[in-house]
């Protein structure tokens, strides 16, 4: 860790009532709507904007790229110089990290001297918060000044012909989960955000999407990478053959359960997306087979492939910021 790296533990600048619970929802006042399940509360302007100036008071970074690590891929986060560490127990209004294999902290500093911020750890629908608080950390990288958001996950591969350690450059989503008639941007829209309505075409910005697939060639691990449509589920249940059938029929090539909520919230507030799977497991698709998808497969398949990752991320970081 760098010298200069400061971890701030103190208790959090704005008092909330009651020690913070995995699941306590400190925003609710935000809300003319407190009493769905899905819906939860809602984050007002104001309250992302107390959020971002908490952290932009305790750093100098001035961020223009924000990034989310997937299950097991947080070591990005460890690579950064003249890093602030904010523990997300720390950061007003922010829920916790309840998942193996996500650090749960926000890190403000610089990749190869390019401003970022990075979330090591995310928010998961199965850890039994709505998905506005899931992706509610994707507008505070916006008020934080962010133009680009890079996220990645771990993703089980359904297409035939990826393996455990591959790279997907996700070129589109099937959001099954605003099919069921959940979505992030349901509820009051601020159009200080975005507008009420957003397209979702494009939303993998195509001109990212080559860039990616050319640094794959430069990086000579173009047979390991390939661009492909991933799906969210809810989980935290792995998914049953048929279903997987189904997905692959329809056009899926890896499997998850996060990662699309976040980028229909940075599209509504315009931030340009780059997103990838690191593919863990390989679906499985046969009734024949003893093999049984596991979580601490996902983990390790991460921790094999961090060194390319993070290569992979701060290249893409570089060329981004080249376009600024
Ligand atoms: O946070 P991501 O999407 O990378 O994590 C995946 C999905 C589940 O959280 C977990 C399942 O093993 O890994
Ligand atoms: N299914 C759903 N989510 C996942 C998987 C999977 O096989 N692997 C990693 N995250």
């Amino acid at each position: 860790m760098p010298e200069e790296t400061k971890v701030f533990l103190e208790t959090p600048a704005i008092p909330i009532s009651g020690k913070k619970q995995a699941n306590s929802f400190s925003a609710s006042s935000d809300s003319p709507r407190t009493s769905s399940p899905t819906l939860g509360e809602h984050y007002s302007y104001d309250t992302i904007e107390e959020i971002s100036n908490y952290l932009l008071s305790r750093t100098h970074i001035r961020p223009k790229i924000g990034i989310i690590c997937g299950s097991g891929l947080g070591h990005l986060g460890e690579t950064l110089s003249d890093a602030t560490y904010f523990p997300y127990e720390d950061i007003p209004h922010f829920p916790l990290s309840t998942v193996v294999g996500h650090a749960g902290r926000m890190v403000l500093g610089t990749l190869n001297g390019v401003e970022v911020m990075v979330m090591q750890g995310r928010f998961h629908f199965y850890e039994g918060y709505p998905l506005t608080k899931c992706s509610m950390p994707v507008r505070v990288m916006k008020v934080c000044g962010c133009t680009h958001l890079i996220t990645t996950n771990a993703a089980g591969g359904l297409h035939d012909s990826y393996q455990i350690g591959d790279i997907m450059i996700v070129k589109d989503h099937i959001n099954i989960m605003g099919f069921a008639g959940n979505n992030p941007l349901q509820g009051p829209n601020d159009p200080r955000f975005g507008p009420r309505f957003p397209p979702m075409n494009r939303a993998y910005d195509p001109e990212l999407i080559k860039i990616a697939e050319n640094l794959a060639n430069d990086m000579g691990i173009k047979d390991e990478t390939h661009t492909g449509v991933y799906i969210c589920l809810g989980g935290p249940s792995y998914e049953t053959v048929s279903e997987l059938r189904m997905w692959r029929m329809l056009g899926v090539d890896a499997v998850g359960m996060s990662t699309v909520h976040e980028v229909i919230t940075a599209r509504h507030c315009d931030l340009k997306v780059f997103a990838f799977s690191l593919i863990t497991n390989k679906c499985i698709t046969d009734y024949d087979s003893n093999g049984e998808a596991n979580h601490a497969e996902v983990i390790s398949a991460g921790a094999k492939r961090q060194d390319v990752l993070a290569t992979f991320v701060t290249r893409m970081v570089e060329k981004i910021n080249e376009m600024l």
